[in-house]
């Protein structure tokens, strides 16, 4: 049987005070509380108050769009990789990746027009207005972590050269109290995540000591996580401060009757953007770990490799700098 996961609550960072500034005492507190939540679990959870007024809408347009006939839903493709509708990837799972999802003609134009010729404007609004406060959240924690490591300097650039990409996931109640995968255990390769669920549990991420926990977010909450490394290798974010944060594992199983529905923003570096560690984080007692390489190009290579149950080459092995130098 599935292991169900071990009760512990991880670390609540308020990120609701409206003069949460970079300078503030507010702001030097809560640098603080993400230092260590990222030194004892690289994640946390991103209390958010502004979103709670948001709950409703994101759930209903998931259940709408999600409710629509798989033929309809079909039509959601792209050429880039991972983006599009991805219909049932385990038993349970099915999801829709947007891309460049802060362009509100995006959403508008290459998604709800695709899915509804007739238009929909309210699944428009929601998307843009939570893609819109989800991304405002994920900035702040991504200049806080830049403050951490010293190189804020960057982050103006860091942020400019930003894809937000916006993915709704649907996982089936497995109708059992025998705990089910819905997404097998991984590491996302992007470089700051926010998740945002409904009431339905079922996000597991493992510790230090290779247990996994399981998460509970409230409904004002996100967990935030720049993640992780092990199968994929290390995110964006790490190669980006060569190697300095440490991975999540993560997973999700789900149980019982009731449908799970998340929505992540994935904020990940546009095609076109080296990806290079700052000077300031490499000296000789600390050498350049990862090759500069261009994320979109990783993906593509990623893409192009079958390997059925076996490890695809990862970030860490495409960009170790010993293997490509
Ligand atoms: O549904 C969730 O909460 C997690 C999904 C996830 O880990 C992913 O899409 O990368
Ligand atoms: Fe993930």
């Amino acid at each position: 049987m599935m292991n169900s996961g071990t009760q512990a609550k991880l670390p609540v960072i308020d990120f609701s005070n409206p003069n949460l500034k970079p300078g503030s005492p507010e702001w030097d507190l809560v640098k603080f509380q993400v230092r260590q939540a990222l030194e004892e679990y690289s994640c946390f959870e991103a209390s958010f108050d502004q979103v709670v007024e948001l709950r409703n809408a994101v759930f209903g347009a998931m259940e709408e769009v999600f409710d629509l006939p798989l033929e309809i839903k079909k039509l959601y493709v792209s050429d880039k990789p991972f983006r599009g509708y991805f219909g049932h990837q385990s038993k349970l799972l099915e999801s829709m990746m947007i891309d460049e999802a802060k362009s509100a003609e995006n959403i508008e134009q290459r998604l709800t027009t695709t899915l509804w010729p007739h238009g929909n404007i309210s699944f428009s609004k929601t998307l843009v207005s939570f893609t819109e406060l989800a991304s405002r959240l994920e900035k702040t924690i991504r200049r806080i972590i830049f403050e951490i490591f010293g190189v804020e300097k960057y982050i103006d650039e860091h942020i400019d050269s930003t894809n937000y990409l916006l993915k709704l996931m649907k996982y089936n109640a497995p109708q059992t109290n025998e705990p089910t995968i819905g997404a097998v255990a991984h590491n996302d390769m992007n470089t700051v995540t926010l998740l945002y669920q409904n009431e339905v549990d079922g996000l597991q991420i493992q510790n230090k000591d290779g247990d996994w926990i399981n998460v509970q977010p409230s409904p004002n909450s996100f967990i935030g996580s720049p993640l992780n490394i092990k199968s994929l290798g290390p995110p964006l974010l790490q190669i980006w401060l060569n190697g300095g944060l440490s991975a999540t594992y993560h997973r999700v199983v789900v149980k019982g009757n009731n449908t799970r529905y998340s929505a992540g923003l994935f904020a990940a570096s546009r095609g076109g953007y080296q990806v290079k560690a700052p000077e300031e984080l490499v000296d000789e007692k600390n050498p350049m770990l990862f090759k500069p390489f261009d994320y979109e190009e990783f993906l593509g290579f990623y893409l192009t490799q079958v390997a059925p149950g076996g490890a695809r080459t990862g970030l860490t092995t495409y960009c170790s700098a010993k293997i490509l130098a």
